[in-house]
């Protein structure tokens, strides 16, 4: 029998009972203009977990996963309501500083976007923004983002070189390691390894295993495989509703909708 959301958000609540919660999202509902393409998402992110976002193309899992940090509001027309809390805050009060989310909450797009600088400038890019201006410090900050993004043994003698003359996913774990240097507490992954190939691929999903251990990761992935290899909670959308959300096993193997169940087995999307 389909359940509701709420019941849905509670069984996952209580699966992770032990865990903290980062992010608690209440009834949100985003327009674009007057388009609708979120619907009255409940959800809770609990501290250290792997969450994958899955569903069909143009469901919502970008739209909301830029909602966390709220980096979807540059776009002028959107409209949002209900609540998100994260760490306690609701970060739609007006008070908030979405500066300070922005430096909690780092992201990771599709393409891997690092800056046309080398390696070195790309890392400690969002540490001099924090006044960090001592170079032991910086040369620090560099070596310990690049170990934590996997990088370091590949890059460490050619740290002066422009970041473009690397990899694909040699750029992308640029980005991690961009992003593990303002020390976040949360990782947003939209679709990470949609531009890579299968061995860049496999390198980001043994590293997203590495970096739970100090983060909560929060990742878009059209790969269903990816999310059963990778995380601990799926929450699936289709056509901007959350349609069942669980633990990642529960979710793929005795899905509680019928819709859940058609997407998994490929009947659609
Ligand atoms: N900037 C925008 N302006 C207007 N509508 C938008 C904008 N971005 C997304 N949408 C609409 O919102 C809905 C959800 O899109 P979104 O990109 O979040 O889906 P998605 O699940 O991430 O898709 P995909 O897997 O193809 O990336 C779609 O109907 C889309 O057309």
């Amino acid at each position: 029998m389909a359940q509701t959301n709420e019941q849905q958000s509670n069984e996952t609540v209580k699966q992770t009972e032990s865990k903290q919660t980062v992010y608690n999202v209440q009834n949100l509902n985003l327009w674009y203009g007057e388009d609708q393409a979120l619907y009255d998402v409940n959800m809770k992110i609990g501290e250290n977990d792997v969450t994958a976002i899955i569903g069909p193309s143009g469901c919502g899992k970008s739209t909301f996963i830029k909602t966390l940090n709220r980096m979807v509001e540059m776009v002028p027309v959107v409209r949002t309501s209900g609540e998100i809390s994260y760490r306690g805050d609701n970060i739609f009060d007006r008070s908030y500083a979405v500066e300070d989310l922005r430096t909690k909450v780092g992201m990771v797009f599709q393409q891997p976007n690092p800056f046309p600088k080398s390696i070195y400038e790309n890392i400690v890019y969002g540490p001099r923004i924090h006044g960090i201006k001592d170079k032991k410090t910086l040369d620090a900050i560099v070596e310990k983002s690049l170990k934590g993004a996997a990088l370091w043994d590949e890059v460490k003698d050619r740290l002066d070189q422009n970041a473009f003359g690397l990899s694909g996913g040699q750029q992308q774990r640029v980005c991690i390691a961009r992003c593990l240097a303002i020390e976040p507490d949360v990782i947003l992954m939209d679709e990470p390894t949609s531009a890579l190939d299968p061995i860049s691929t496999a390198k980001i999903e043994e590293l997203v295993q590495q970096l739970k251990e100090n983060y909560s990761i929060i990742i878009v992935t059209h790969n269903m495989q990816q999310a059963a290899r990778i995380s601990d909670n799926t929450a699936f959308f289709l056509n901007g509703e959350l349609v069942e959300y669980n633990d990642t096993n529960t979710l793929f193997s005795t899905p509680g909708d019928k819709r859940t169940e058609d997407y998994i087995t490929g009947r659609f999307g």
